[in-house]
């Protein structure tokens, strides 16, 4: 932890926004932004329907660009002109994997690296790694996305976005579309990943738990602007706003009568 604070403290974030700000028609306007996200971190973006979660997320991609203010990756300004190398260093993982239907999974997971030379057998090797290490059998790569189950589909679409072995992971709403018992079984395969791979990870979720469960950082939004950031613990017990409390504990756990 100390190395963390260290690293924001001399401005080394992987990604930060300096008063960003963004506004979509007269209905929505985000910020303005202030964050920073220290490497190795794994931070989760929380809130109501509607708060900007996805957009910051598309904010740090250059999906998107902010109206004002500054967006940095790695220590550098983001640039309409460096787009394509920065994404390559920035996986992007969405709801379902976002894959290609027409193409097979080893087709969809390798797309980027045969664009950049790579050689087939490397190709090949980092898949079957990654696979591996995704829990992914081996012998679903050769199928097409609608063969495999939702949860597959997403360890694809995890292992796609660390084809390159990028130093940053976004992951918008990554485990959305899956069932309890398989999202259960995804959390905490990719809590183990996260830390074995010592990424920047920065993910979207409605589930307060699991954004307590994968991330060390919450950053809790509503209406476009940052209302607290901190642990699941400091926001509990040192809630910002009267709204932080219930928004934490409103999901429903399970009572059942004897
Ligand atoms: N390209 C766009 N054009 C116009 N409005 C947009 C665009 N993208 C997002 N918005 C609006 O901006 C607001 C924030 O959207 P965003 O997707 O960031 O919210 P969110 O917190 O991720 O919501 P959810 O949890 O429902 O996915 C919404 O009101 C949305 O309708």
């Amino acid at each position: 932890m100390p190395p963390r604070i260290a690293w924001l403290r001399y401005g080394a974030a992987m990604f930060s926004m300096t008063a960003v700000s963004k506004r979509y028609g007269p209905g929505f306007a985000l910020g303005p932004i202030d964050l920073a996200l220290a490497p190795a971190s794994t931070t989760a973006l929380i809130g109501p329907s509607g708060a900007g979660k996805s957009t910051i997320l598309r904010l740090l991609l250059g999906l998107d660009w902010p109206d004002a203010g500054e967006v940095r990756f790695d220590g550098a300004p983001l640039r309409r002109a460096d787009l394509l190398s920065t994404r390559r260093r920035i996986g992007y993982v969405i709801q379902e994997g976002g894959l290609f239907p027409h193409l097979n999974c080893a087709a969809n997971v390798g797309l980027l690296a045969r664009t950049l030379g790579w050689s087939p057998a490397r190709i090949t090797e980092r898949s079957r790694e990654l696979a591996e290490r995704c829990q992914l059998p081996v012998d679903a790569l050769a199928r097409y996305p609608a063969e495999l189950s939702g949860g597959q589909r997403q360890r694809v679409g995890l292992i796609r976005a660390l084809m390159l072995d990028p130093p940053a992971l976004l992951l918008d709403e990554p485990l959305g579309a899956l069932d309890p018992i398989v999202r259960h079984d995804l959390q905490a395969q990719m809590r183990e990943l996260f830390a074995t791979l010592g990424k920047t990870v920065v993910l979207v979720t409605h589930d307060v738990a699991e954004a307590a469960f994968l991330a060390d950082r919450l950053v809790l939004m509503r209406d476009g602007a940052i209302i607290q950031q901190g642990s699941a613990r400091d926001l509990l017990d040192a809630p910002a706003e009267p709204f932080v409390r219930p928004f934490m504990t409103a999901q429903r756990s399970l009572k059942v009568s004897a």
